[in-house]
């Protein structure tokens, strides 16, 4: 049987590239931006982002983190311009955040973890589907926005009120309507290199966009996170927290600047 992935000692990220061995390839995410080190580009045009509250489907805990899926079968919620040439569907936001507020980004910044960090997911409608563009160089478009500990996120509270029913790793429940626009931080200035899906089967198709803004979370919003559960039903109950997989080699990679 399959050892499963995951985030614990003997299935976490040290341990991905024996099943992943792209685990140690040359685009890997996340990395350490620093951003001295981050070269200003002129030609980066601000990000394109529309997105249509009617696509929000549903919000799942997958076992891994929990996330919201939307309707990606039209152009009506897609990311436009920034780095990327074309059209990138919206098709699925989620969270990584840590055991306590010192750590859970993915991403970090000179060093620094954030207590959360989202990830808004969008594939390239060259390709026909998530799962081919998921193979491609150019086929996701991932934009990281930084939680940081202050003001309680009003918007982030309608996500954590649904939680109660998807506790358990398999749960899912209907959840429309639902705006993804209100969790971006108001100024939308970014890094952006070439990277890979944090998650097994990491993939090297991901053009990441890591908001150089956060938005706030309040500390008792980050405990709601933390009751969510890794497990499923009937199972040992195990809590999900530092679901992140830290930064890795940069290996030469060109790190890019939208703000001076
Ligand atoms: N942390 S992330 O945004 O890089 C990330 C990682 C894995 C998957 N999915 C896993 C997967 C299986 C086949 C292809 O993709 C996704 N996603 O699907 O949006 C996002
Ligand atoms: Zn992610």
């Amino acid at each position: 049987m399959s050892h499963a992935w995951g985030y614990a000692a003997d299935n976490g990220p040290d341990k991905w590239a024996g099943n992943f061995p792209i685990a140690n390839g040359p685009r890997q995410s996340p990395i350490d931006i620093v951003p001295g080190e981050a070269s200003f580009d002129g030609g980066l045009k601000p990000l394109n982002l529309k997105y249509d509250p009617s696509n929000c489907l549903e919000i799942l805990n997958n076992g891994h983190s929990f996330q919201v899926t939307f309707a990606d079968d039209s152009d009506s919620s897609t990311l436009k311009d920034g780095p990327i040439s074309g059209t990138y569907r919206l098709k699925q936001f989620h969270f990584h955040w840590g055991g306590s507020d010192s750590r859970g980004s993915e991403h970090t910044v000179a060093g620094t973890k954030y207590p959360a960090e989202l990830h808004l997911v969008h594939w390239n409608t060259k390709y026909p589907s998530f799962g081919e563009a998921a193979s491609k160089p150019d086929g996701l478009a991932v934009v990281g926005v930084f939680l940081e500990i202050g003001a309680k996120n009003a918007s982030l509270q309608k996500v954590l009120d649904a939680f109660d029913t998807i506790k358990a790793k398999g749960k899912q429940t209907t959840f429309t309507g639902f705006d993804p626009a209100t969790l971006l931080p108001g100024c939308l200035d970014y890094w952006t290199y070439d990277g890979s899906l944090t998650t097994p089967p990491l993939l090297e198709s991901v053009t990441w966009i890591v908001c150089k803004a956060p938005i706030s979370v309040s500390c008792e919003q980050m405990a709601k996170f933390r009751s969510l559960l890794f497990s499923a039903e009937g199972e040992p109950e195990c809590c999900m927290v530092d679901n992140y997989r830290p930064p890795q080699p940069l290996k030469g990679r060109p790190v890019r600047a939208s703000f001076q």
